[in-house]
């Protein structure tokens, strides 16, 4: 077992391990579910806090009461976040810090809580944050994360992605306020019913060039893989049942050479199980109908232009701006690893991370 699973598992089975952590973990701060984000230029920052110990964070906002120094108007402040001033503030004490849920740890034995500083309760001990002022004092807000997906780093996102509004303790058990509360990990990984849907996401392909296809609500120019739910309930499909029923359903074509790929947690809409497959049309059989209840547009892409697109520079929302074809998913987003393990494949070359 490595270092960060066998301390992962101490967190989980002994919660004076897990309180233990909290004093040196990192918090990420959510509001009802949606994360503390700092704008930074095109992109959202994620901000960590330590329970007590300073952390230094560069920010182009600035934030009342946290400001160790300000450098001018266009230079970079550097705020300090500390979980217990910041709840002082706003008239909590450090119990608050033990709504905390533990959502996972880092290769160096940090481990990573998330708090909820809009969970509603009974107990005025707990009561729900002011959203905007908190957001304001850690000179950040706190956003839906489907609107910051494209401009959030895939490091961070990454952690977000932990899902931990599956995994935090349901309202109604704390306003009943009899309960204790459970304790951190309990919270976070002890979870008798995860609630998560398996999506096959398909790469497919001709041969020489692979089908990208679009919905009206992706962002403007944006190709993707096609992606569905597994009907698990109805029908009861496998995973290859799912491709194939996907793919003919969204475009028309029948596929063969299923081959697995990778996988991904995915936040949207509520919590899915992202199963990434390659695959192949039949020879000769190419021809897309496109189902426009489900999709805007699908296309066959060729090497060149799809290579092209996954080597363009700059952040997403830098490149919508530009007269561009072609836009592809983030890092973050698994579609992204399948459409380049595909042009490598293809091209018998490996692109840059
Ligand atoms: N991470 C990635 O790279 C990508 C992720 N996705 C995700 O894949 C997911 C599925 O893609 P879609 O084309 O939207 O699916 P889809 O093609 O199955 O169509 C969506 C419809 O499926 C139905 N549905 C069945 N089971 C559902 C469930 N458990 N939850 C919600 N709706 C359910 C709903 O009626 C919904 O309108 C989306 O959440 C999307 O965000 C899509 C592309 C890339
Ligand atoms: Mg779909």
């Amino acid at each position: 077992m490595s270092l960060r699973h066998e301390y992962l598992f101490e967190l989980k089975e002994d919660d004076e391990a897990c309180r233990k952590a909290q004093q040196t973990g990192a918090f990420y701060l959510f509001h009802d579910l949606d994360p503390l984000l700092q704008a930074s230029g095109h992109r959202y920052l994620v901000p960590r806090l330590s329970r007590a110990v300073t952390i230094l964070i560069r920010t182009s906002t600035t934030s009342s009461g946290f400001n160790l120094s300000s450098r001018g108007e266009n230079r970079p402040a550097i705020i300090e976040l500390r979980l217990e001033g910041l709840l002082g503030k706003f008239g909590q004490d450090s119990q608050r810090i033990e709504d905390s849920v533990l959502i996972g740890c880092s290769n160096q034995q940090e481990a990573w809580f998330a708090l909820d500083l809009g969970l509603k309760s009974a107990s005025s001990a707990r009561a729900s944050l002011p959203r905007s002022e908190m957001g304001a004092e850690l000179g950040g807000s706190f956003i839906k994360l489907r609107q910051a997906v494209f401009q959030l780093n895939s490091a961070d996102s990454s952690l977000l992605f932990t899902d931990y509004k599956n995994s935090r303790p349901s309202t109604c058990c704390l306003a009943e306020g009899s309960l204790e509360p459970p304790s951190p990990q309990y919270w976070g990984y002890r979870r008798l019913h995860p609630e998560m849907a398996p999506v096959v996401i398909t790469l497919v392909s001709d041969g020489a060039r692979c089908l990208l296809a679009r919905q009206s609500s992706f962002p403007k120019g944006l190709y993707s893989a096609l992606a569905g739910f597994c009907d698990i309930a109805f029908a009861g499909e496998s995973v290859e049942e799912a491709v194939q029923r996907e793919v003919a359903e969204e475009v028309g074509l029948e596929v063969e050479n299923i081959q697995y790929s990778a996988s991904q947690h995915w936040p949207f809409p509520n919590s899915s199980l992202m199963i990434a497959c390659h695959a192949t049309v039949k020879p000769g059989h190419t021809e897309i109908q496109v189902n426009l209840k489900e999709l805007e547009a699908a296309a066959w892409f060729g090497l060149d232009e799809v290579a092209t697109a996954l080597r363009r520079k700059g952040s997403f929302a830098q490149q919508q701006g530009e007269a561009s074809p072609l836009l592809l998913p983030p890092k973050l987003a698994i579609a992204h690893h399948m459409i380049k393990k595909w042009v490598e494949k293809q091209s018998g070359s490996s692109l840059a991370a």
